[in-house]
């Protein structure tokens, strides 16, 4: 049974309108009474934002395109206040008691950083800040009150088997892992669209063929990137910033039935997993709730309908973006920020039919190949390392337009 509360708990959903901030719509409205959304935030979609608005009664809603700004308080209820352009979704990441951030790629870093930085818990799904961030995202994630708990299902899965071993007070100390019987992190990865093929078989793949997950519904850029398997390295990255696991711990392997959702291995070599049905309702509703869990069941599993598990190595070769991942996670420093800036200006250009599929590993490579790593310390290091990592990028997309590639 949850805790009896007093009080809603509030929370921001930022990137409201998107797979991930209308999943967690579900959620909240699936448990009445116990939660209050007092912000919403999104990038442009205003009919989706105000409908939102107009359900939940948030007492601030905020755009980031500052040019549509009249059109949504035109549209809000009256009473409720509209914020516009830069700095607006960071304003309302403060606002709550759980601020969820499911804004797209690295345009999410400010909404993590402010969310963190004001002690607030971070329920947690771009990815790409925490990747690009490092240790900026560390040292604002050591503010008193402050907690990241993923909503990656991946991570969320690997945050509930950590927890069996290390208990709550463990939990308190990531990322600095506490001495423990862990032997290793085990991410499932679905394999995406193009499982199987080999590399010389996926020259000739459209957009759409990239876009037809087979077991997840979720934006077009996440998607592509389960299709080149840059999903799984920037999780690999990420599972290393949330746990404080080194690379040579976190393996990664293909199960495509995306139901079990990743495991830890402990030292007596017993394997702890955690299995549902591919739903990210059930990730979301743990981060809002965690350390108690929703009453509402999202992805239970009904054994009867369930015939087969299984597992098989990735095929690197094919997909090589997964170990670039790993030469940039080893790296450190901003070599991950080059990394996120580059795949997110590859898969642009992927899905603007700029470069071909193939293409997008190679774009990265060479990115990374002339990018020489620094240590972050500061957002504008970050913001440097990003804008190297693009520029690098569209420079080797410009080179292969040119070519006619
Ligand atoms: N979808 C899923 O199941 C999963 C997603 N994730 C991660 O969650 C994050 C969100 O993914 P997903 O929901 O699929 O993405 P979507 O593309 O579906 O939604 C993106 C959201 O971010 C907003 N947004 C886009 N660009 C900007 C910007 N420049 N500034 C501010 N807001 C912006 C969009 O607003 P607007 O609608 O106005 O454009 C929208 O609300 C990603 O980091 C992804 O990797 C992780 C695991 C699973
Ligand atoms: C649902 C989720 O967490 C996604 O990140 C998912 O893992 C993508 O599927 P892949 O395993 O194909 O990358
Ligand atoms: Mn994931």
């Amino acid at each position: 049974m949850p805790s009896p509360q007093a009080e809603p708990t509030t929370v921001s959903l930022v990137g409201s309108t998107g797979s991930i901030g209308t999943q967690a719509v579900d959620v909240i409205t699936a448990e009445p009474g116990r939660y209050r959304v007092v912000a919403l935030a999104a990038s442009r979609s205003v009919e989706r934002l105000a409908e939102q608005a107009r359900r939940l009664r948030p007492d601030r809603v905020a755009i980031a395109e500052v040019d549509r700004a009249a059109e949504l308080r035109a549209a809000v209820p009256a009473g409720t206040e509209v914020l516009a352009g830069e700095g607006a979704l960071e304003a309302v990441s403060v606002d709550a008691q759980v601020v969820v951030n499911g804004v797209v790629g690295f345009a999410g870093l400010p909404v993590t950083l402010a969310a963190l930085r004001a002690g607030r818990r971070l329920a947690l799904a771009n990815k790409e800040s925490l990747i690009a961030g490092g240790p900026v995202v560390q040292a604002a994630r050591a503010t008193p009150g402050a907690e990241i708990v993923p909503v990656d299902s991946e991570h969320c899965a690997v945050h509930q088997c950590l927890r069996a071993i290390l208990g709550e007070r463990g939990m308190e100390a990531l990322p600095h892992l506490p001495a423990s019987p862990l032997r290793r992190v085990v991410l499932t990865a679905s394999g995406g669209p193009f499982r199987g093929r080999r590399r010389q078989e996926l020259a000739e793949v459209t957009v759409a063929d990239a876009l037809a997950h087979p077991t997840w519904s979720m934006g077009p850029k996440i998607t592509v990137d389960s299709s080149t398997l840059m999903n799984k390295g920037l999780e690999v990255i990420e599972a290393h910033e949330l746990f404080g696991v080194g690379y040579d711990d976190i393996d990664v392997v293909v199960h495509p039935q995306s139901i079990v959702h990743s495991m830890i291995e402990t030292t007596d070599g017993a394997t702890l997993a955690q299995l549902s049905m591919p739903d990210m309702r059930l990730p979301i509703g743990y981060a809002l709730a965690y350390p108690d869990r929703i009453a509402t069941a999202f992805g239970a599993i009904d054994w009867s309908g369930l015939s087969r598990l299984e597992f098989e190595a990735p095929d690197r070769e094919a997909f090589p973006c997964l170990d670039l991942a790993y030469r940039a996670g080893r790296a450190g420093g901003s070599a991950p920020a080059c990394l996120n800036g580059a795949n997110e200006v590859a898969v642009d250009a992927f899905l603007g039919g700029r470069i071909r599929w193939v293409d997008i590993p190679d774009v990265i490579a060479a990115a990374l190949d002339d990018y020489s790593p620094t240590e972050p310390t500061t957002v504008a290091d970050v913001l440097d390392a990003d804008r190297s990592g693009r520029d690098l990028a569209l420079t080797a997309v410009a080179r292969r337009v040119s070519a006619g590639r």
